[in-house]
């Protein structure tokens, strides 16, 4: 549905003043998907984003949406282009003198549709959003979480094909988030839009994105299915974001004693993780048994990522050499992913 290949982007006129903000981008937005772009402040998201729709224009390399590039069109064009692209924003950007109904109708306006039409589309819009009773209330008297969802109706009124998010969370409490992404899954699900959504939270990935670009400094530094780049993170940027989110974390006060090497007498600290198969087992059980040695639990988790169940355990065991080695076997036998996190006295 968009393709990014090769893309730079540089701001500023003189080539002493350039700043490099985007920097051989090459990515693809599947179809239908609900794809994530994350990373931290000043990564380069909202110009990547603002590069979909027109509102800037590539230095270099070329943006296609639905076949057609960006980069190429004219302001007709541009506007034809618009017109298939929603958008939401992490501050609502809806017009404090008109009700819920006028700022949802507002795109239609301006494509020109007799007020019978307008009516006709605008009714239904609020009530997918859920606000069908909110119709003549003005922004300011509705919650943050009413807001965008009047925020994604407009988005909706012209029926388009792709739907851009510009950190549509980020100003809401997590409660809140969360019933804009159902919002979101189901509009995606069933209205089969694609979205493309930028944020600095991995909770929004994890929760709604079934892909994942993570960019650094201008770059995408790792990219795939959200599941696998949340299970197996590649580069230290992608773990630094991960390290935010809520999972088996290691309590301080067990990781201010670990050791890097075994000492006299020590027990191994391991982190456990499970999915796929290996999700469905009974697996600790099993694991206390081939050890033949007490296992504690320390942390643990379960979650979904992206749909599918994902758990982390955290526990530690003698390390001994030989219960260390009746370990890796028994790891090695069920395929289960493990990090010797390290050891405690
Ligand atoms: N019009 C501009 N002129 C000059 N520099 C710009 C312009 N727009 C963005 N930049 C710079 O490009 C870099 C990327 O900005 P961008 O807004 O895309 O980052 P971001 O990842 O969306 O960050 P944030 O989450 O803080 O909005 C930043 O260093 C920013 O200062």
């Amino acid at each position: 549905m968009v393709a990014f290949e090769a893309v730079t982007k540089r701001f500023g006129r003189d080539d002493e003043n350039q700043f490099t903000a985007l920097d051989g981008i090459d990515l693809s937005v599947a179809r239908g998907a609900i794809t994530g772009i994350i990373g931290r402040s000043g990564a380069g998201k909202s110009t990547l984003i603002r590069l979909v729709n027109g509102l800037e224009r590539a230095t270099s390399g070329r943006v296609v949406v639905d076949g057609v590039e960006v980069g190429g069109l004219s302001e007709s064009g541009l506007r034809d282009l618009r017109r298939e692209i929603g958008m939401i924003f992490q501050h609502f950007n809806l017009l404090s003198s008109r009700t819920a109904f006028e700022n949802v109708a507002l795109p239609l306006e301006i494509a020109g549709l007799p007020a019978k039409a307008i009516r006709d589309k605008v009714g239904p819009l609020l009530d997918l959003v859920g606000l069908g009773d909110k119709a003549n209330r003005y922004p300011s008297e509705l919650s943050g979480g009413q807001k965008q969802r009047i925020g994604i109706a407009r988005a909706l009124a012209t029926s388009p094909k792709l739907l851009l998010s510009d950190e549509a969370t980020s100003a809401l409490d997590p409660e809140t988030t969360q019933s804009i992404l159902d919002l979101l899954k189901r509009i995606n699900a069933e209205l089969g839009l694609t979205v493309l959504l930028i944020t600095h939270e991995m909770e929004v990935v994890k929760t709604i994105a079934s892909d994942v670009a993570v960019i650094d400094r201008g770059r995408i530094v790792e990219k795939g299915r959200t599941f696998d780049v949340f299970t197996d993170p590649k580069h230290e940027t992608t773990r630094a974001l991960l390290s935010g989110l809520a999972g088996a974390k290691l309590p301080e006060a067990i990781a201010r004693k670990l050791a890097a090497t075994p000492q006299a007498v020590s027990r191994a600290v391991v982190r456990v993780t499970f999915f796929g198969e290996t999700a469905q087992q009974p697996l600790v059980s099993r694991l206390i048994q081939e050890l033949g040695s007490e296992v504690n639990i320390i942390a643990g988790t379960i979650d979904e990522i992206a749909g599918e169940p994902y758990g982390s355990l955290v526990i530690a065991y003698s390390a001994t050499p030989e219960v260390l080695a009746r370990a890796e076997r028994f790891y090695c036998q069920t395929g289960l992913q493990t990090e010797v996190l390290g050891y405690v006295a």
